[in-house]
């Protein structure tokens, strides 16, 4: 399977949304990423409802909506009828993560679970089964932009192990700091998915940007 694209909208002008949403729905990009933020789990805030609700009018491709909020089990009806395909929460978000990830596939949205750097693999073993996309945040979230750290390869390959072990069909996404000279070795290790915001949306041509994430 070719690694899956997951721009994120973050990087995006929010002035002319609809602008980069027509830029994405034409280009090689398998998935939108949409990052959620409130200020409290994060120390940024980034937009809710009302204009997931306008990128989904948009899009045409499906939404991956990263939740860095709290108690995130509040909303999952609301992210399913704003439009969310995958609803992502994180880990360090969700007293009852195995509930929350139920409660999001009876809202018939694929579950995925993002975890911070600090938060080591082998906190997964008991829930990997119910985890359709595992993101492993490669900077501390919050804001696009960053360096992605060293750290992250070893997580790929520990978390690739476990998927391995149990049986899971888990995709492995990354998010944060991902571009053009680190993809190779992030896809060696065994990622699937790339999130990738700045390194498309600050280049010179992102449709060629995401061609050439794609075709590595
Ligand atoms: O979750 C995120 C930030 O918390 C973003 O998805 C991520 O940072 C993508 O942006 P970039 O590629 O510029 O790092
Ligand atoms: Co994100």
């Amino acid at each position: 399977m070719s690694t899956l694209i997951a721009p994120s909208i973050l990087s995006g002008d929010f002035a002319h949304l609809a602008k980069d949403i027509e830029m994405l729905n034409n280009s090689d990009a398998d998935r939108i990423h949409v990052d959620i933020m409130d200020g409290v789990f994060v120390p940024n805030m980034s937009f809710g409802f009302p204009v997931l609700k306008a990128i989904k009018k948009y899009a045409s491709k499906p939404l991956d909506v990263h939740l860095m909020i709290i108690q995130p089990e509040r909303y999952i009806s609301r992210f399913k009828e704003a439009g969310a395909d995958t609803l992502i929460v994180h880990l360090e978000a969700c007293t009852h993560l195995h509930n929350t990830l139920l409660a999001i596939k009876k809202a018939e949205m694929q579950a995925g679970v993002a975890i911070n750097p600090h938060t080591a693999i082998n906190n997964l073993e008991a829930i990997i089964l119910e985890i359709d996309q595992l993101l492993i945040m490669s900077v501390n979230p919050g804001f696009g932009g960053q360096k992605l750290i060293e750290p992250t390869y070893r997580k790929i390959e520990l978390a690739r192990n476990l998927i391995e072990r149990s049986g899971a069909k888990t995709i492995i996404g990354i998010d944060g700091g991902v571009d053009l000279t680190n993809a190779p070795k992030l896809i060696a290790v065994g990622a699937d998915l790339l999130v990738s915001g700045s390194s498309i949306f600050k280049s010179e041509n992102p449709i060629q940007t995401i061609a050439q994430l794609k075709a590595l």
